[in-house]
């Protein structure tokens, strides 16, 4: 499927866009009376986004008692680090909405399993236990390398083959230990969103709407079921 482009002035724009584009979403599948299950990312706009998705939430129906909560890619440190993707959207989103505890599914800090392969196994086996056979959104940053989650370009954890969960080690970009959804578990749902802000990452997002090899732009090799749209600020959009 061909990627779709929404462009935006600045990256708060993308942000507030992002957010209520994923409210709306949230909001028709409770209407429908299903449990939504949503993708979280970590990284600069994530961060802007899980602002706004607090910030607007109040003027929904969103019921975040109600969607499953997942993430894309940790950081394998300790659970109080400031690395930790996880972290990040408890502090910007997930203290100001209440989810249910029960339906956010953290991937394991460095104080939850012995090495970061045993970590990855854990969160496979609470993916195949309380997971959806397809997600419903899965959102994604863009690192100025084009990686994804946490499968770096020419990493071997790009070509992980029947595995939903890898373990990164040696990651280019700090901390080097991390747990990732594969590129096949990632597109497993109706609908993936790249959101990318700044120049630096111009030259990834060409790379991945020209089709580039996925081993040299992870972001290439996103897509979902029913759609992918990448969610671009005018810097981020400047090689297109
Ligand atoms: O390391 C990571 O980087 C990407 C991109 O982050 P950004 O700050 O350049 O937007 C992020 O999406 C990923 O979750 C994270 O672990």
């Amino acid at each position: 499927m061909n990627p779709v482009v929404e462009r935006y002035g600045d990256k708060e724009a993308l942000a507030e866009a992002v957010a209520a584009r994923l409210l709306e979403r949230l909001a028709v599948a409770q209407a429908e009376g299903r449990v939504p299950q949503v993708v979280l990312t970590g990284g600069s706009v994530a961060d802007a986004v899980h602002r706004a998705l607090a910030r607007l939430t109040p003027q929904t129906r969103v019921d975040w008692s109600r969607v499953g909560l997942w993430w894309g890619d940790e950081r394998f440190v300790a659970p109080d680090d400031a690395d930790r993707n996880a972290g990040q959207a408890r502090a910007a989103l997930l203290d100001a909405v209440a989810p249910d505890p029960a339906l956010v599914h953290e991937m394991p800090s460095s104080a939850d399993a012995a090495d970061v392969q045993e970590g990855a196994a854990a969160y496979a086996a609470t993916l195949a236990a309380h997971g959806p056979e397809t997600f419903d959104v899965v959102m994604l940053g863009v690192g100025p390398d084009g990686h994804v989650a946490s499968l770096f370009p020419g990493h071997p954890a790009l070509a992980a083959e029947d595995l939903d969960v890898v373990g990164v080690t040696g990651s280019p970009k700090p901390p080097p230990e991390r747990i990732s959804l594969t590129l096949d578990r990632l597109n497993r749902t109706r609908a993936v969103w790249l959101v990318a802000a700044g120049a630096e990452k111009a030259e990834a997002v060409a790379g991945a709407l020209a089709g580039a090899p996925a081993f040299e732009v992870p972001a290439a090799a996103v897509h979902g079921l029913e759609e992918t749209v990448l969610h671009l600020d005018e810097a981020a959009a400047g090689r297109l």
